[in-house]
């Protein structure tokens, strides 16, 4: 960048008064040289100051407007970090950091339910009715749940439930409640079929091991699998 001075003339004009000043000629038209020298810099000083002062305005206006925009697509990121982008629910990740914050604090119970013979539903109806399907059931979790939970999608057909400070039995008919709202209506996008899951349910004390929270609830719907599907087991 060169190094201009941008008040130059106004420079030169106020030295040029000075001098005048200091030499007490007395001299009129000397005195009337410099007065109009100086106002006519003065008049343009002012008018480059306005202009200075509305291009910062504006530019001011311009990084604010920059700013809510980043501070948007910050908060877009950190969305898309956190939810799966086909339901909306928690990813994997975000489960398992939401899980652990919430056993710092408090007792949890931890649901976790898989669509039963998912992969005959791919296989019958092709991969986006599957998609469907899976959107469905993470509708009819939330409905069933009305704003209480915490839903993740931990798997590609495998779900979880995060509930603080709710004791296991009521974490069951919680689980009970929600697989029957699943089993018992059948689904918009697959009508020739019912949708089925089976549960797991396990409860930790607060303070914890969500991965052991994990574990047991992940044997408890195994069982459920193996029972024959369709219904809720809690860990033993
Ligand atoms: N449409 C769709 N399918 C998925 C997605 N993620 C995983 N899958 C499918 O889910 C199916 C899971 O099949 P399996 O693990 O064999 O389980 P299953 O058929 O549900 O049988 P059970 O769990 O034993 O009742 C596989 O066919 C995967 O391809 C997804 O995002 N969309």
């Amino acid at each position: 960048m060169t190094d201009v001075d941008l008040f130059e003339a106004e420079a030169e004009a106020l030295e040029s008064a000075r001098r005048v000043l200091a030499s007490g000629t007395g001299e009129l038209a000397h005195y009337r040289g410099a007065l109009e020298e100086l106002v006519q810099n003065y008049g343009q000083l002012m008018r480059q100051s306005r202009r200075l002062i509305s291009r910062s305005d504006r530019t001011e206006r311009e990084l604010n407007q920059l700013n809510s925009k980043l501070k948007q697509l910050s908060d877009e990121l950190d969305y898309k970090a956190r939810h799966d982008n086909l339901t909306g629910a928690l990813n994997r990740g975000a489960v398992f950091d939401s899980a652990r914050r919430i056993l710092e604090q408090s007792s949890m119970s931890l649901v976790v339910l898989d669509i039963d013979f998912f992969k005959r539903i791919n296989d019958e109806f092709g991969h986006p009715t599957g998609d469907a399907v899976i959107r469905e059931l993470v509708n009819r979790l939330r409905k069933a749940l009305g704003g209480e939970g915490l839903i993740g999608r931990v798997g590609g057909e495998e779900f979880s439930i995060l509930l603080a400070g709710v004791p296991l039995d009521e974490a069951v008919a919680l689980a009970e409640t929600i697989r029957a709202a699943i089993a018992g209506e059948r689904f918009a996008c697959l009508p020739s079929r019912p949708v089925t899951s089976s549960f797991g349910v396990s409860w930790s004390a607060a303070q914890g091991n969500f991965e052991d929270a994990y574990a047991r609830a992940d044997e408890a719907l195994y069982r459920a699998k193996r029972g024959g599907r369709n219904h809720v087991e809690r860990e033993q």
